[in-house]
């Protein structure tokens, strides 16, 4: 079995020079996308957003008797202190605002969901100290998956994701509840065309693996070690063929039994990890 060797780490600061030059990007500084005005719902979503970024948090709609009399003591406590208003509403109201979803007595209303550039998930590896580790999905549809894929790539310490704009769900509430709140803190880049940015993710250094479950190169036989990107296909057609062509190699977890394939968040979980525990931050945190 060959462990592929990765030498782009050494070369990424040299390209990571050249980064500022390309200027293919937006201009720095220029308005942000933005998703619509959403509702977050839950407890931990709630608090995630008030901890987070309170400056997006317009409104919080509560209903009594639903919400932990816990949970309702530190929201009420961060509302009051971040000047955020807060309205009992009839369980009916709330249950509409989260669309059916388990609201546990709380939704929080949102200003839009800002998206990051490709460059900040760079610049955020860079700050940290350790290679680039990303996750880029090509077309997921289901805001479940989306959630948990971003849950865990904010658990396993990766730099951020990477979605397209088109053919692939945005950030909603639905996606923010999956996430367990993580969503707040995982910088999320939303691209036009996903093959042009696995180059530009290449010219930054980074190394391109596709988690493909036909690959016979088992995920523990590569170099997950360097600066990387995941790329993990949709839940029905994998990673399409044209962005397959962009990346420098392909990982697969072993299977047994009749399936064909894992579940694109189970697999981005378990291709994480061992990202995770190659570069030795898989590690329990100190004093836990
Ligand atoms: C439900 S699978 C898609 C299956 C698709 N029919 C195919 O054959 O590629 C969604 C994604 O999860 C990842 N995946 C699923 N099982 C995998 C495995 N055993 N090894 C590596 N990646 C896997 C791949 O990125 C895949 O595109």
């Amino acid at each position: 079995m060959v462990r592929q060797r990765s030498s782009r780490g050494s070369e990424r600061g040299e390209r990571g020079e050249q980064r500022g030059e390309r200027g293919g990007g937006r201009e720095r500084g220029a308005e942000r996308e933005r998703s619509e005005q959403r509702y977050v719902y839950g407890v931990n979503p709630v608090l995630e957003s008030l901890r987070a970024h309170a400056e997006r948090v317009e409104r919080l709609f509560v209903t009594e008797g639903q919400l932990a009399a816990k949970a309702a003591a530190e929201i009420f406590s961060r509302a009051r202190d971040c000047g955020i208003r807060v309205e009992r509403v009839p369980r009916e109201r709330l249950a509409a605002m989260a669309d059916g979803g388990v609201h546990q007595g709380v939704v929080a209303e949102l200003r839009g969901f800002e998206y990051a550039e490709l460059e900040d998930l760079l610049e955020a590896a860079e700050k940290s100290g350790r290679p680039a580790l990303l996750v880029v999905l090509d077309g997921i549809q289901d805001p479940h998956n989306f959630g948990a894929i971003i849950r865990s790539a904010h658990a396993m310490g990766a730099h951020g994701v990477v979605i397209a704009k088109d053919r692939a769900v945005p950030v909603t509430g639905v996606v923010a509840k999956a996430s367990a709140g993580a969503v707040e803190h995982c910088p999320i880049a939303r691209v036009v065309n996903l093959s042009r940015t696995l180059e530009e993710l290449k010219e930054a250094g980074v190394w391109i693996a596709a988690a493909d479950p036909h690959s016979n190169q088992p995920l523990w036989s590569a170099r997950l070690d360097g600066p990387l990107a995941l790329v993990v296909g949709a839940e029905g057609a994998g990673v399409r063929q044209g962005v397959l062509e962009h990346c420098d190699f392909r990982l697969g977890i072993p299977m047994l039994g009749q399936v064909g394939s894992l579940n694109a968040s189970v697999s981005a979980a378990i291709l994480l990890y061992e990202a995770a525990r190659q570069r030795g931050t898989s590690r329990p945190a100190a004093g836990s």
